[in-house]
């Protein structure tokens, strides 16, 4: 028997999907990009970090070669190691959405191959007898914003209105989200997931991914900062996935950060919530501890994409990269015979390029274990092969979609 870690580096994109166009994403590189601009010294912060990126134990498990294989670019700066351990190659996604449930489901087994509902970016974005019946049911004098926005953006701008006047703020983006931002004290914070609560049932019929509870605190647009009380309402997989697998085969899994809210609870045996990367990894350090033989521990790092992709930030998002490839080395300790660990991501979220959304994107892979011999695994034709390897190593029988690389 086994134990598997699989970790999620949210919007960790590698360049190279061969659909970007679609997405009017070509070109879009998450990796290729900070690294471009940190060894052009365009990415150095005072107090936060400085020169070429530095990722030496991602590099040592294949990230240097896989971000060549993706895209066809050496990331800049970033030596290519003396050594790689462990399998590595690179995947592009199935999935119609560049959202983070069609990611994760489908690097559980389970690709999205129906298209999502969107709200409109011209005009108003949600249809007027939506906002009446959230209104009515929920006893509102009105909503704010109705509109696509950054989450940060949007309660600077409103905010302080959204205080005097009780109306919640409602904003959507390119991923198929009902967003919902509102004070945790003027507003409420159980008054907030209620609504979140009302506003699922209401939007269930227009096939929208998620409705997303954005707390915040705060008194003034300068001093409003979003709080660690963020909660996901998604709709149910489509299909069982790997966790519900593993569930039904009785194996544990321990859902840590995002995962549980992500996978609608299903297949999700303990839910380890954190905030922050850092609190993350501690978390996924705890279970990895009592993480049993045939049980999975699967994280997902928030902070890629919502504190640095979507806003842009490069300095942050390479400064991120840095402290999380530090603390592999503490995964690396914790690690018994018979353990795999896969790194990996969702879509990518590059902080070059234009706008705020994610970016259709290939994405790494980068599977390391005692006793596993280093070899590349190419590029998958989809994520679900991560889920299918995870399926393989802990024993339990194949999925419909993808094919383990063991
Ligand atoms: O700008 P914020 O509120 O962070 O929202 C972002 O986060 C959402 C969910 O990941 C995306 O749809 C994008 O809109
Ligand atoms: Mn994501
Ligand atoms: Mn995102």
């Amino acid at each position: 028997m086994a134990r598997a870690f699989l970790f999620v580096l949210d919007s960790f994109g590698i360049g190279g999907a061969p659909d970007a166009e679609r997405y009017n994403d070509l070109g879009a590189n998450t990796l290729g990009h900070i690294a471009e601009f940190c060894a052009a010294g365009a990415a150095d912060r005072a107090g936060l970090r400085k020169g070429p990126l530095k990722l030496p134990n991602m590099s040592a498990l294949g990230l240097v070669h896989v971000a060549r294989l993706a895209s066809g670019d050496l990331p800049a700066g970033m030596p290519m190691p003396e050594r790689v351990f462990g399998l590595h190659g690179a995947a592009s996604e199935v999935s119609r959405g560049k959202d983070t449930p069609s990611g994760h489901w489908e690097i559980a087994g389970t690709p999205v191959m129906f298209d999502w509902g969107y709200f409109s970016a011209e005009g108003e974005a949600f249809p007027p007898e939506l906002v009446e019946a959230i209104c009515r049911e929920n006893d509102l004098p009105g909503i704010l914003g109705n509109c696509h926005a950054s989450g940060t953006e949007i309660i600077a701008r409103l905010g302080e209105e959204h205080i005097r006047s009780g109306k919640p703020i409602c904003y959507t983006s390119t991923d198929s989200v009902f967003q919902i931002a509102a004070h945790e004290t003027h507003f409420g914070l159980d008054r907030l997931i209620a609504l979140c609560e009302s506003v699922r049932r209401l939007i269930d019929p227009l096939n929208i991914g998620r409705v997303i509870a954005r707390p915040f605190l705060g008194e003034t647009a300068d001093t409003f900062e979003r709080t660690g009380n963020r909660r996901d309402f998604s709709v149910l997989p489509p299909e069982p996935t790997l966790l519900d697998r593993l569930v039904e085969a009785g194996r544990t899994v321990h859902a840590v950060g995002k995962i549980g809210d992500i996978f609608a609870h299903q297949g999700v045996s303990r839910v380890i919530k954190a905030n922050g990367n850092e609190a993350l990894m501690d978390a996924t350090l705890a279970a990895i501890e009592t993480a049993q033989d045939g049980d999975l521990v699967f994280t997902n790092f928030v902070d890629f994409d919502m504190l640095y992709g979507h806003r842009r930030d490069v300095p942050g998002y390479a400064a991120a990269l840095e402290a999380l490839d530090k603390r592999l080395l503490d995964v690396h300790r914790r690690m018994k015979p018979g353990d795999l660990m896969i790194l990996t991501a969702d879509h990518g979220c590059d902080p070059t390029w234009r706008g705020t959304d994610h970016t259709r994107e290939r994405v790494p892979i980068m599977a390391y274990g005692p006793g596993i011999a280093a070899r590349m695994v190419g590029i998958r034709n989809t994520y679900a092969d991560i889920g299918e390897t995870v399926a393989a190593h802990l024993g339990i029988a194949p999925g419909r979609h993808g094919r383990s690389f063991l």
